[in-house]
């Protein structure tokens, strides 16, 4: 048996310079660490995140007592304790930082003592390929103030032969970015998450992106597309049922629609992120019956990987993409779940940091694990970049077994 020994948890710091949770556990021949991501835009109806310092400490009297003593590799039952210990829907009892990170530290620690990489221990011993890594080069919304109002500009890789051309790829792209924007006389920062944080229009930097990928796209010989998180719930106004844009521009949800799918035929945009308000699965429904055919229609906030939106999603036909991000739901047990849930009803997947991130490269691991067609995370940046060359090693120790 692969026995939990011992459990710490300790407050260290987000790539935000936030307080944030990281979990050690240490078990018979084995040992695993993980920290709880935090995000900026964050759904309505995400799993409850406590104060780190408070999380913690409570989490000393009134969680680990129960964990020692149990068999790691039973992650079920691991996670189910955790929800028991918990008591409520949305793990506001202890925590969805300290639930993520414990859940994570144990698939981490039970996988270590069986000598095997976390990605087989969760996906099986068929698992032989790597999402294409989705990363923004050009970001406002809430993670930089005064850039551009859609939150990420993305990249994707699409026509790669390794998933480690690709990622060199999207970094090249990042790179003549910044390249086009000097050109223009444009000079800026980083956002939260390493994309370039520009004060232009949503146009210009739709412009600045497609010369970039036709130029990296020349370069590297394959294809390479793009995509938006419009992050629209940040937009939207509940009290007037409009999205406001700068300079007093509003949109209906139906002028929202029909400007979104403008934007995918106009780019060719092959990924749309949250396009609508996150209560609005209607309007979602009507533009995946419209633009799904040729473009991803994926829900961030309006499913929250919560597996009881994801079915209403599903019921009204919303989206044809699930993005999952394991800290809004709490476990890797539910984490599962919405994914499963999504698979069987013929939806893609995409696996997803936070804008607050660690060195923590689980969501590599998962990615590969649960057959996630893209991981979003990022494209520069040390806490994004660690997942990607975890990536890297990930599919050479793919190769290697073929
Ligand atoms: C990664 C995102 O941002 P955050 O972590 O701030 O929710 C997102 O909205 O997809
Ligand atoms: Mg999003």
């Amino acid at each position: 048996m692969t026995t939990i020994r011992a459990v710490d948890l300790r407050v260290i710091l987000d790539s935000r310079g936030r307080k944030t949770v990281e979990a050690d556990i240490s078990v018979d021949g084995g040992f695993g660490r993980a920290a709880a991501p935090g995000g900026a835009s964050t759904g309505a109806h995400e799993a409850a995140v406590k104060d780190a310092t408070a999380a913690v400490d409570d989490a000393y009297s009134q969680v680990i007592p129960y964990l020692t003593g149990l068999d790691s590799t039973d992650q079920i039952g691991f996670d189910s304790l955790l929800r028991e210990v918990d008591g409520t829907e949305n793990f506001a009892g202890i925590g969805a930082n300290v639930a993520v990170a414990l859940s994570m530290a144990n698939a981490k620690a039970a996988a270590a003592a069986m000598k095997i990489p976390l990605w087989r221990h969760l996906g099986g011993s068929f698992v032989s390929s790597a999402p294409l890594p989705l990363g923004n080069v050009i970001g406002g919304g809430a993670h930089a103030t005064h850039a551009t109002e859609i939150q990420e500009f993305l990249v994707v890789p699409t026509g790669c032969s390794s998933v480690s051309e690709g990622i060199y790829a999207n970094a090249r792209v990042h790179a003549v970015v910044k390249e086009l924007l000097k050109n223009r006389g444009i000079s800026c920062g980083k956002g939260d998450e390493g994309a370039w944080a520009p004060a232009i229009s949503d146009q210009d930097a739709f412009e600045v992106v497609t010369e970039a990928v036709s130029r990296v796209s020349d370069e590297v010989g394959f294809a390479i597309s793009s995509g938006v998180d419009v992050a629209a719930s940040q937009l939207y106004n509940s009290g007037t049922g409009l999205y406001e844009y700068r300079g007093g521009l509003v949109r209906t949800a139906e002028e929202q629609i029909n400007y979104v799918a403008e934007l995918i035929d106009e780019f060719g945009l092959v990924y749309v992120e949250d396009p609508l308000y996150e209560e609005d699965f209607e309007s979602f429904a009507t533009l995946t019956e419209q633009m799904g055919s040729v473009c991803l229609i994926c829900g961030d906030d309006l499913f929250v990987t919560n597996p009881s939106r994801i079915e209403k999603g599903i019921a009204e036909g919303s989206a044809n993409c699930v993005l999952i991000k394991p800290n809004q739901i709490g476990t890797l047990t539910d984490t599962f779940e919405a994914i499963s849930l999504a698979q069987k009803h013929g939806m893609e997947t995409v696996m997803s940091h936070r804008s607050g991130e660690t060195g923590d490269t689980t969501i590599a691991h998962l990615g590969c694990a649960f057959g996630c067609v893209f991981i979003k995370t990022g494209v520069v940046g040390g806490e994004r970049t660690e997942k990607l060359n975890e990536l890297i090693r990930i599919e050479e120790s793919m190769y290697e077994r073929k």
